[in-house]
């Protein structure tokens, strides 16, 4: 096997500071192979359970977008209260050797190994006379860099805008459509609804213009979309659902699916109505600025 050019972190997300780690990572050796090396769980969900962050991608997403970034390999390291005893020197035997890297490539201010104790440093110590170890500087792409954090506080505060702009494409909320209250259809706009798991990231509740794409079945294919995330307080709702009504199709069938929903842009908050008359009101006029906002 070709030697490798190896890049490491969490990736949450594949933003574009991470894809642009990739791409130094590519350019710096054409000819190696391109290994992401993660972590599964979230490291602080070991380290300090109930600390993690709310995550932007699941596992399976955030592997699929790290090869469409031009990962040609990744690794996934299962993080365990052993592995975070491991020290430096044990993550670089155990987890980089075996890759047979020619060069690693790390964030600025990276650390690794029991306590934190290993730094980009540490690894280059580590690895002397193997492999080239670069500390690459945080792409930036605005004041500050971009950063799974930073991502995360946009969504929650409604700056869809933000996130997609760090994200450097529109969040994407995947998940199996399941049975809701079977109310959508009596409104004359049915939604296929997701339920949010307590893990996952989710935008601030409102209303969103975007598109669902069913993976598999009959409707399978990318498909504009209105989207509410939120509790349905018009209906004194308590679980937090992403629902997703196809523009003017009332046809599709889509429960048991799995679909991805991306969020293009905010468009209002989410409101109690007295009744369902004026929900359904409203929920045209928001149709029809959705479709403006897709150009449909
Ligand atoms: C474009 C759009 C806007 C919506 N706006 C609101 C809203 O402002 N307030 C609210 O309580 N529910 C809102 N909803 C959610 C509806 O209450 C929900 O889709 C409906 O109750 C159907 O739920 P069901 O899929 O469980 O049957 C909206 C849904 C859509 C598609
Ligand atoms: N245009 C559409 N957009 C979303 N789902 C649709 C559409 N047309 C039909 N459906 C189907 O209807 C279901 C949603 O109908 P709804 O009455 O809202 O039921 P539920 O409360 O179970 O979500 C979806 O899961 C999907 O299978």
């Amino acid at each position: 096997m070709s030697r490798s050019v190896v890049v490491i972190g969490n990736f949450d997300g594949v933003h574009t500071g991470h894809r642009w780690l990739l791409e130094q990572a590519r350019l710096r050796e054409p000819g190696a192979r391109l290994v992401a090396v993660t972590f599964w769980p979230h490291p602080v969900s070991v380290v300090r359970p109930g600390r993690e962050p709310k995550l932007l991608t699941d596992p399976s997403q955030r592997e699929r977008l790290l090869r469409e970034a031009g990962a040609e390999q990744v690794v996934v390291v299962s993080f365990t209260t052993e592995v975070s005893r491991w020290s430096p020197a044990e993550f670089v035997d155990r987890v980089l050797r075996p890759l047979d890297p020619v060069r690693v490539l790390v964030g600025e201010g990276f650390t690794f190994g029991h306590r934190a104790a290993g730094t980009p440093d540490t690894l280059r110590e580590l690895l002397r006379g193997v492999a080239e170890v670069d500390a690459v500087a945080l792409h930036r792409a605005d004041e500050a860099p971009a950063s799974s954090s930073r991502i995360r506080a946009a969504l929650a505060a409604g700056d869809l805008a933000t996130a997609n702009a760090l994200l450097g494409r529109p969040y994407c909320f995947s998940g199996t459509v399941v049975v809701g209250d079977q109310r959508g259809r009596q409104m004359g706009f049915p939604t296929a609804n997701l339920l949010v798991p307590e893990s996952m990231a989710v935008p601030a509740d409102g209303i969103y213009a975007g598109w669902l794409t069913a993976r598999s079945g009959p409707d399978a294919g990318r498909h504009p979309a209105a989207i509410s995330v939120g509790t349905n307080p018009t209906f004194d709702g308590v679980q937090r659902r992403v629902e997703a009504n196809v523009i003017g199709r009332t046809d599709l069938q889509l429960y048991g699916v799995e679909v991805d929903v991306e969020f293009t842009a905010w468009v209002r908050g989410q409101v109690r109505y007295t009744g369902m008359d004026d929900l359904v009101v409203q929920i045209r006029a928001d149709v029809a600025t959705i479709r403006e906002v897709l150009g449909i």
